[in-house]
């Protein structure tokens, strides 16, 4: 019998970033098992703290008398062996503290709350947070009340109702909603709690689901499609995987408007009739609403859906739902990798190549990486799909890691939109602003007349933060790395952010010596009041991170632009991706370039994904697309070869660079953040283990910097990082850990030190 607890405390410090061991008193042997949360006190004195029991044991590592659990808090494991083990891997796998990687799992609502531990309230559990209702349920036969009724005084009205509509609920079994009966024109509450007291009735509260899609759950089903083709060749593949088990990794590169969609919901279907589970994750909320409809079109009740845009008590309940096999189907952003859902058979990941996949904060995991280890612990294969890949990804495929499918035509057997580059160093610009070129605002003026839809994206990534020519298209770069330099207005400065190089802010462009040099960027609230002006007619949607924040904002504007309310969906990168709306005909990129000017050399490879997904947009029905993409760099590899949609060969030239320039996916990479309050004290931490690791490193290995963090000082803190580029050190992980543990950063709580493996973002 287990007597012993192995507990993983909410304390998140390096010092206890292990099991301890707890007694499990005699009366809580059947609730203390593993997956369960604790409360036990910890350190000296009496402080309460929650914990996770990880594993239970008859034998206790520690000799001396254990402190007992002193309360459980679930009536059943919340993590099950599977979760346990990813947490375990995860913790190893990004550095970070055990617990943090338990409570990524787990929805909000299950956290500690520091609240209840600090008031002692006595219990706390997952019922808490159940929302409930009451339900009327009749207690004795029809004509039982009929004779009540008859019973009743003549002028006792409202028990006489009462009891005659009890008697049809009790004929036709029906227990109704408290709620719903009681109200101004039905029954007074007083009544019905009268009935109760008489032994008519019972009020019984029961536990009911916060269902964010029901109404979605109830429409008609729709029917899988006859696929073409190349989706019968892709699903070919797939769907022996799926039967036989196989843990492979599969890369769909299929052009945008391909039908991959059509894809993921036949494996899926070809998954549940195998009897097992499939989990999809899709990038952001913005993608959501069409996906989510999709999914649920075809699956209904069987779909949970789990993002962050839900409320924190519609989460909870669609993670009970998933926990408790009500759910078959997961659908969710980058956090639903660890949904408890069991018997997996199938794992998709959608746009496999978006960066919100991978999260900033600790546990720095990469979701695609989470969805490999559950696939090799379920036996199930992992779809990724895209159609413009990670390099990463593609690499892989094109090694044979991965098994390379390919839908190279839309589904409609349509070509894709031709793409017309402006070149804006001597485009005629229409408005003061500068904002729209002749060529652009014609097009709109033609779609506006043809009663057609546009969208019109604003780059921006990178917003501002980079100084262009606007009469060459230069972008000053760091003579070192090879990098766009970041503009710094505090210091009036251009900075490197991989090597700390720093430079004054020209104020004569270096290339072609024009005065017409500056940071250059338009916001989308003054892109829509320029379009007011120029094209008063128009009606304008604005997606952007302002009108979408509020709960619901991207599905509400997504559908009102479908339902024509508008003429021009006008938006930021969010409207690049996924949305499928048959009569818009028009895709107007107003600045390619300001993702091209970002600090990291994954910069073309964001452009070239952008304008690729944006394009997709355009033409996907019966009507011919179009796209127009205003450039200050018309001749960029990246802007050219978006132009031709022509994803392989931006492949084959973006990866001789970066072989040239030593760069992923020849090279992996690794970043060390270290802050402090202090700036010296930070600097004198990163240079400490800066020494640490060079000694530790073979020759091939680059070290990048120390240099200071991309905002040096953000919350009263000062960052400093080193990037490592390497190959090959199988000595690595260890050391990195050992530094965790042995360097004075590590075991001072003031320092701050930061791990991310294959960081995506490098300031
Ligand atoms: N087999 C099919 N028969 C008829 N229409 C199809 C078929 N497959 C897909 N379609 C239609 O083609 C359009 C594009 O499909 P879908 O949105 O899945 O493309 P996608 O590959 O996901 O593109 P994107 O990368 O742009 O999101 C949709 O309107 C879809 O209904
Ligand atoms: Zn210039
Ligand atoms: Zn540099």
């Amino acid at each position: 019998m287990a007597t012993v607890a192995k507990v993983v405390v909410d304390v998140p410090t390096m010092q206890t970033n292990q099991p301890y061991d707890y007694a499990i008193p005699a009366d809580m042997v059947d609730q203390a098992v593993p997956g369960v949360r604790v409360v036990v006190s910890f350190g000296k004195g009496t402080r309460e703290v929650m914990g996770v029991i990880v594993a239970t044991t008859d034998q206790q590592d520690f000799d001396g008398e254990l402190k007992p659990v002193l309360r459980v808090l679930d009536d059943h494991p919340i993590l099950d062996a599977e979760l346990l083990a990813l947490s375990r891997w995860l913790a190893d796998d990004t550095f970070a503290f055990w617990i943090t990687c338990l409570q990524a799992m787990l929805p909000s609502a299950l956290h500690a709350d520091t609240k209840w531990l600090a008031n002692g309230a006595k219990t706390v559990g997952s019922r808490g947070h159940v929302a409930t209702e009451d339900f009327i349920v009749p207690l004795l036969a029809p004509d039982e009340y009929t004779t009540l009724a008859e019973q009743q005084r003549r002028n006792a009205t409202r028990r006489i109702k009462l009891l005659t509509a009890l008697a049809q609920w009790a004929a036709s079994h029906d227990e109704p909603r408290l709620h719903a009966v009681v109200g101004p024109d039905s029954f007074d509450r007083a009544t019905v709690t009268a009935g109760a007291k008489q032994g008519w009735l019972r009020i019984e509260s029961r536990e009911f689901y916060r269902r964010p899609y029901a109404q979605l759950d109830a429409q008609a089903r729709t029917q899988p499609l006859t696929p073409t083709p190349q989706q019968q060749r892709a699903l070919d593949a797939l769907i022996p995987a799926i039967t036989a088990e196989q843990d492979r990794t599969f890369l769909l590169e299929g052009v945008t408007g391909s039908g991959k969609t059509e894809v993921y919901l036949q494996a899926i279907a070809a998954t549940l009739a195998r009897g097992r589970n499939a989990l999809m994750l899709i990038p952001e909320i913005a993608l959501t609403p069409q996906m989510v409809r999709n999914v649920k079109g075809r699956f209904g009740a069987d779909v949970a859906v789990l993002h962050s845009a839900l409320s924190d008590g519609e989460r909870f309940d669609e993670w009970r739902r998933i926990e408790r096999g009500e759910a078959r189907v997961v659908v969710g952003a980058r956090s639903a990798a660890f949904a408890p859902l069991t018997n997996i058979g199938l794992l998709i990941m959608d746009e496999e190549h978006e960066t919100s996949y991978k999260q900033d904060d600790a546990p720095r995991y990469h979701a695609r990486d989470v969805l490999q280890w559950r696939g090799a612990y379920n036996h199930a294969p992992v779809l990724l799909g895209s159609a413009t890949p990670s390099l990463e990804s593609r690499a892989r495929a094109a090694k044979g890691v991965y098994t390379y499918l390919l839908m190279p035509e839309r589904a409609n057997q349509r070509p894709l939109p031709p793409v017309q580059v402006v070149d804006m160093r001597s485009a005629q610009l229409d408005s003061a602003s500068g904002d729209f070129s002749t060529v652009l605002l014609n097009a709109l003026r033609t779609r506006l007349d043809r009663h057609e839809q546009s969208v019109l994206m604003l780059n921006r990534r990178g917003f501002s933060s980079f100084v262009m020519c606007r009469e060459c298209g230069y972008v000053a770069k760091c003579p070192n790395c090879d990098i766009s330099l970041t503009l710094h207005l505090d210091s009036h400065t251009l900075r490197c952010h991989y090597c700390g190089h720093e430079e004054a802010v020209p104020t004569v462009c270096p290339s072609c010596g024009s005065r017409r040099i500056r940071y250059y960027g338009t916001g989308t609230e003054k892109v829509e009041q320029t379009l007011h002006q120029i094209l008063p007619e128009a009606r304008v949607l604005r997606m952007d991170v302002d009108t979408t924040r509020r709960k619901g904002g991207h599905a509400k504007i997504l559908k009102a632009f479908g339902q024509h309310q508008a003429d021009i969906l006008l938006g930021t990168q969010m409207i690049a991706k996924g949305l499928d709306f048959p009569d818009v005909t028009l895709v107007g990129v107003i600045n390619a370039d300001t993702s091209l000017g970002l600090p990291d050399f994954r910069a073309s490879e964001r452009t070239f994904q952008l304008l690729t997904q944006v394009s997709g947009r355009a033409g996907r029905a019966d009507k011919a697309g179009a796209v127009i993409v205003q450039t200050y760099n018309p001749d960029h590899y990246a802007i050219q070869l978006a132009r031709h949609h022509d994803y392989e060969r931006f492949f084959v030239t973006e990866m001789g660079i970066r072989h040239r320039s030593g760069y992923p996916p020849y090279y992996f990479t690794f970043k060390l953040t270290v802050s402090h309050p202090e700036d010296r004290l930070a600097a004198k931490a990163i240079y400490q283990l800066a020494a640490e690791l060079k000694q530790s490193l073979s020759d091939q290995a680059v070290m990048l910097g120390p240099t200071r963090g991309a905002i040096a000082r953000l919350k009263r803190r000062y960052y400093y990082q080193i990037v490592i580029k390497y190959k090959k050190e199988p000595q690595l992980h260890e050391t990195l850990e050992r530094l965790l543990t042995t360097t004075q950063v590590g075991s001072r709580n003031v320092f701050q030190i930061a791990f991310d493996r294959e960081p995506l973002s490098f300031v």
